[in-house]
């Protein structure tokens, strides 16, 4: 399976759609959760932030500033101002910025896969997206199916299919025989969140599931993961007793063990390192094809800067280079090498189709 930008939206149609709300892009159809105390109020809303600073250089003042976080409402000030006062020259200005929010894990599970078209897909259940009956009328996620638009920057970031590189690490992980167990898991990014259900599937102790469109999470991630363990609910139930049946899989008992998020990343780490007291950080974050755009390089690196435990790993897949909007590994690779926090490492070369590359970035420790 090969995809591809395509970019057929129609700048006067970008510009149209450069401030709206999720609530548009959802039109109502959203199943609006819980959300923090410090963000309530704000749910969907796009802030206007006005600048994005670059990373210091010292990875270690960057780390004390990190323990520091702040709730995101006050981000504007401590620690951009940390980060402004070593590095001057701001970046371009940054559009706006989707507010982060949690959403809550429904109470009535078998009713959210009503209506639903579950399929299987490399083993896992997964909701078909064309068959959602969320995009009524003229709203952003019809107009970007009925223009073949795979994403719309900063609108829409591409969640609601499943792109290429999610199969390549998915691959990985059995060849590397990755232990998730006792591990905090992020899947950055993570759209259908194939890389976080195999994390809960195979013993993960947490998994935080982040996307930019909260469409995103509502219709297609929250639902994989709930269909993942109780659809392998029912399998088992046919093998079993008939008085045993309609008991809960260990699996969909365990959902409390994941978290959903939306929003713009620095918006999300925010919401994340407050909703928690201390934060406990990632052991693994899992990313796959979210470096297309250099325009958010300096959040993601943050993101990774910010919640990634000092002996963690960050696991990213990616095409060799996104053509239309110019990111790739290499750009990538060389932002984060001028950066001197983390060292990067490739795993693995797919030179087939078009190049991808998995590649592992952990923490530069200094002696
Ligand atoms: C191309 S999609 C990939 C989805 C999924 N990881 C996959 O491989 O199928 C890129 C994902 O990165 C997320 N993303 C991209 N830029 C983002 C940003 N600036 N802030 C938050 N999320 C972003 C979007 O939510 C989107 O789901």
């Amino acid at each position: 399976m090969t995809f591809q930008f395509n970019f057929t939206i129609e700048d006067h149609l970008k510009d149209e759609l450069t401030c709206l709300r999720d609530e548009d892009l959802t039109l109502g159809s959203s199943k609006e959760a819980a959300v923090s105390e410090s963000h309530k109020g704000n749910r969907g809303d796009r802030k206007c932030s006005p600048k994005q600073f670059d990373l210091p250089q010292n990875h270690f003042r960057e780390h004390m500033s990190v323990e520091n976080a702040v709730p995101s409402q006050d981000r504007d000030s401590p620690l951009n101002a940390a980060d402004s006062s070593n590095n001057p020259e701001p970046h371009k200005e940054q559009p706006c910025v989707r507010v982060a929010k949690e959403h809550a894990m429904p109470q009535d599970l078998k009713k959210l896969l009503e209506n639903k078209v579950v399929e299987t897909l490399s083993g896992f259940q997964h909701v078909n997206v064309s068959t959602l009956n969320v995009f009524p009328g003229q709203n952003i996620v019809s107009k970007c199916f009925s223009s073949h638009s795979d994403l719309i920057t900063g609108v829409y970031e591409g969640g609601l299919k499943i792109w290429e590189c999610t199969f390549d690490l998915l691959a990985y992980f059995a060849k590397a025989k990755l232990n998730f167990a006792r591990k905090k898991v992020l899947d950055l990014g993570c759209g259908s969140g194939l890389l976080g259900i195999m994390a809960f599937k195979r013993g993960a102790k947490e998994i935080h599931f982040q996307d930019y469109n909260s469409l995103v999470i509502d219709e297609v991630t929250v639902p994989n993961v709930v269909a993942n363990s109780t659809l392998e609910e029912e399998e088992n139930d046919r093998n079993e007793p008939i008085m045993k049946r309609g008991r809960k899989s260990k699996l969909a008992q365990e959902l409390f063990k994941c978290r959903f998020f939306s929003g713009e990343w620095s918006e999300f780490c925010g919401l994340v390192l407050s909703s928690e007291k201390p934060f406990v950080k990632y052991d693994l974050i899992l990313t796959s094809e979210t470096i297309y755009n250099p325009d958010y390089y300096s959040s993601l690196h943050q993101t990774f800067l910010k919640l990634l435990d000092k002996n963690g790993r960050v696991l990213l897949a990616s095409k060799a280079h996104y053509f239309g909007v110019g990111g790739g590994v290499h750009l990538f690779q060389k932002f984060v090498e001028e950066r001197n926090v983390f060292e990067t490492r490739t795993l693995e070369i797919i030179d087939e189709g078009l190049k991808r590359i998995l590649i592992e970035l952990t923490f530069k420790h200094y002696s």
